[in-house]
């Protein structure tokens, strides 16, 4: 594959961050971030939020870091480097939640991403009601991009998602805790409506589908497309091309996806070509 940055000490690639979670089986979390990043030639750098014990079956552990953990990760981060865009992943815990929402707001960034993991496609259940409470007051209203899967938009809009119209619906509901846009992710719908996504701001509502990929092996979707709409918006795009080339990337990815384990398997990010952005 032919580089399209030329290497030399003067090329200074976009600095993205993810605030996650480390998934050990490789497949979602700080890792599948970190290897959307690559692709996308932006230079990730990670405020770790807890480390998960993980693998294709399913979470069998959840260790928090602790909140002053997470505060000198950023006060690291942010006093050598400058930050073009984020997104945050999983926040197990409330005060983890106003610990990443008070540094984001000193961050007077508007590229940021909310990937509100609350429940894993495979079921895993990340956080307790106070976590939701805070999540909603604090975080998601700095979003330009709130992410959740069928489920959490359920949880966010307090709403049942069957079918397209209630897609809608959960996705204007959910604008009114305060973010800029939101896209509702179908990769847990069914029938056609699998892997097709809504995207709503205040002024705009568009449907996004590519093509289903017919794959058990789908593990860390969430997080790639998460991580490739932050890579976007570092190289400038804006919101809704942002979201389209990084479902592009997602998509060709879970072409690629593989079966190692016994359950669901990562997404192939690096025999994806380097993405367009
Ligand atoms: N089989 C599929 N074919 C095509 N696109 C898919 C498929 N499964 C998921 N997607 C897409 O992948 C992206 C991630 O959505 P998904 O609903 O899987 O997120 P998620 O549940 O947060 O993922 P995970 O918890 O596995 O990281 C969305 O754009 C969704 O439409
Ligand atoms: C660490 C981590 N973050 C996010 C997800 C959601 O897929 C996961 N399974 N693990």
């Amino acid at each position: 594959m032919q580089l399209p940055i030329a290497s030399n000490s003067q090329t200074v690639p976009p600095v993205v961050l993810t605030v996650a979670g480390s998934d050990s089986g490789g497949g979602a979390g700080i890792q599948a971030d970190l290897r959307t990043f690559a692709s996308y030639r932006v230079h990730g750098t990670v405020v770790v939020t807890a480390v998960t014990a993980q693998n294709t079956l399913g979470v069998e552990r959840v260790d928090a870091l602790s909140p002053e953990s997470v505060s000198a990760q950023f006060h690291a981060l942010v006093s050598d480097l400058k930050i073009q865009a984020l997104k945050t992943g999983v926040l197990v815990n409330a005060p983890l939640v106003e610990t990443v929402a008070k540094h984001l707001k000193t961050l007077n960034l508007s590229n940021i991403v909310v990937d509100p993991v609350m429940v894993s496609r495979a079921g895993a259940v990340f956080v307790d009601s106070a976590t939701i409470a805070a999540l909603k007051s604090s975080l998601i209203p700095q979003a330009l991009i709130l992410t959740p899967n069928r489920y959490e938009a359920q949880i966010l809009a307090d709403l049942e998602i069957t079918n397209l119209a209630t897609m809608k619906t959960a996705a204007q509901k959910i604008l009114e805790l305060g973010c800029q846009s939101v896209l509702v992710k179908g990769g847990a719908m069914t029938g056609e409506l699998r892997g097709l996504d809504v995207w709503a701001s205040w002024q705009q509502l568009e449907i996004l589908q590519t093509e289903l990929i017919e794959t058990p092996h789908t593990h860390g979707s969430g997080c790639t497309l998460a991580a490739a709409i932050t890579a976007n918006l570092a190289w400038g795009e804006t919101p809704l091309t942002a979201i389209q080339k990084a479902k592009d990337f997602v998509t060709q990815a879970l072409k690629h996806s593989y079966p190692i384990g016994a359950g669901q398997g990562p997404l192939g990010h690096f025999y994806v070509g380097f993405p367009s952005s």
